[in-house]
Formats: C-alpha cells, sequence, structure tokens
C-alpha cells in the first residue's frame, strides 16, 4: 500500500541544518514534485488508520497543509491550520514550538471549546511540534480522538504516547548522512 512512499524515502536526499541530518522529501518538504500518486496513497492509509469520527481536522504550517486539505476533501470534516503567523483574532492561543532544527511561534485559531479532532501531519522527530500543537489544544479546549503522522524519525512518539495520547505513523525510518533506512510501515509490507 506504500511502495511510492517506501521507495522516495529510500531515494531522499540529505542536508545538514546545524548537526542535524534533515532529509528531503515530496512529503515533508513538497520538493522536487509531489506526484499524485503519492499523495493518493498516503491520503488512503491515513483514512484507512485514523479515527476520522471528528468535529474537525488539525494541521500544522507548511506541510500539514497538502494531507490536510486532501483528507478534508475525501471525509468532508473541515480542516484548520496552525499558523507560524499571528492573526490577533479574539482567542488566538499562542504556543512556542522548537525541533530538532528550529524555533518559532505557532499560532491556532478556528477551535471551538468541546470539539473533538484528529491532527494529521508530515513528520515526528524530537516531538517538539506535536507537543505545542497539543498543548495550544488542550488550551482551546478540544478533545484529541486520533493523531497521525506519515513519517516519524527519532524518539519523539515516544513522549506523546507517554502524556497518554493515541498516535499512528506511516512510516518510520532512521536516518544519518548517506541517507534514509525504512524501519517500519503500519501496512507491515517493509
Ligand atoms: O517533531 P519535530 O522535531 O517538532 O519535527 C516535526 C516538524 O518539523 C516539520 O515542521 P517545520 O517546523 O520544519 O515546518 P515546515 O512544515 O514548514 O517544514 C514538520 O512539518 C513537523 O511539523
Ligand atoms: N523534511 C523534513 N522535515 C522534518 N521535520 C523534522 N525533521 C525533518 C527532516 O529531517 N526533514
Amino acid at each position: 500500500m506504500l511502495k511510492n512512499l517506501r521507495e522516495s524515502l529510500r531515494n531522499a536526499p540529505i542536508i545538514k541544518r546545524g548537526s542535524y541530518n534533515y532529509f528531503i522529501h515530496p512529503i515533508s518538504d513538497g520538493v522536487p514534485v509531489v506526484r499524485p500518486e503519492l499523495l493518493r496513497e498516503v491520503i488512503a492509509c491515513i483514512v484507512k488508520n485514523a479515527n476520522v469520527d471528528v468535529d474537525k481536522i488539525v494541521t500544522i504550517e507548511a506541510m500539514g497543509l497538502p494531507l490536510g486539505s486532501a483528507l478534508s476533501q475525501i471525509t468532508d470534516i473541515p480542516f484548520i491550520i496552525i499558523r507560524k503567523r499571528k492573526y490577533e483574532l479574539p482567542g488566538e492561543i499562542a504556543v512556542h514550538q522548537a525541533t530538532g532544527y528550529s524555533k518559532g511561534e505557532l499560532y491556532l485559531n478556528g477551535i471551538d471549546k468541546g470539539d473533538r479532532v484528529l491532527i494529521v501531519d508530515d513528520v515526528i522527530s524530537t516531538g517538539g511540534t506535536m507537543l505545542a500543537t497539543l498543548k495550544a489544544l488542550e488550551m482551546a479546549g478540544a478533545t484529541v480522538k486520533d493523531i497521525i503522522v506519515v513519517i516519524e524519525r527519532g524518539d519523539g512518539k515516544k513522549e506523546i504516547i507517554d502524556m497518554g495520547y493515541d498516535i499512528k505513523t506511516l512510516i518510520k525510518i532512521d536516518v544519518d548522512e548517506n541517507g534514509v533506512k525504512v524501519l517500519e510501515c503500519i501496512d507491515g509490507e517493509c
């Protein structure tokens, strides 16, 4: 089921961001090109595995956007984007985000108290972005029914599970300066 994702990750180039080995891939970067068969495969796998009995899908700028958008079209569930830009709307919630190579603020709008949500993102690595997202959603009074992330690297997933949340990842990889190694897939075919 995840043939395109597996093969493309095995060929992903690596760059250094400080000391961090950063892989570049269409799902996580939008470059060099996002092929429809890859996105279709990933979205089908998300629909098959995620709990979509929710009021809203929550994604994170920037690379949660193609995922949230396609998922919303298929499920007919509205989606919201946690932005890196401040809007200063009433009720906007700001949280601090730290990844393995960057720091910044995230801004949540559009959640009503009691909303049941599914969080979708492209990558989990340190878990810093997901922690910030969960904090913002907790502050907004949302109930997180499920979390699904396409690519898992590092130990961030464990932190989220330790906080008591369910989180699924479609593919688990290891990254070093030589490239990407595929470790595990949700379809069991790796
Ligand atoms: O688990 P973490 O260490 O937090 O890493 C995961 C985050 O890193 C990337 O976001 P980034 O902030 O680089 O933004 P982008 O989507 O604009 O590339 C990715 O989209 C995740 O949100
Ligand atoms: N594209 C990309 N996004 C990430 N988010 C966290 N780590 C990575 C990475 O290595 N590559």
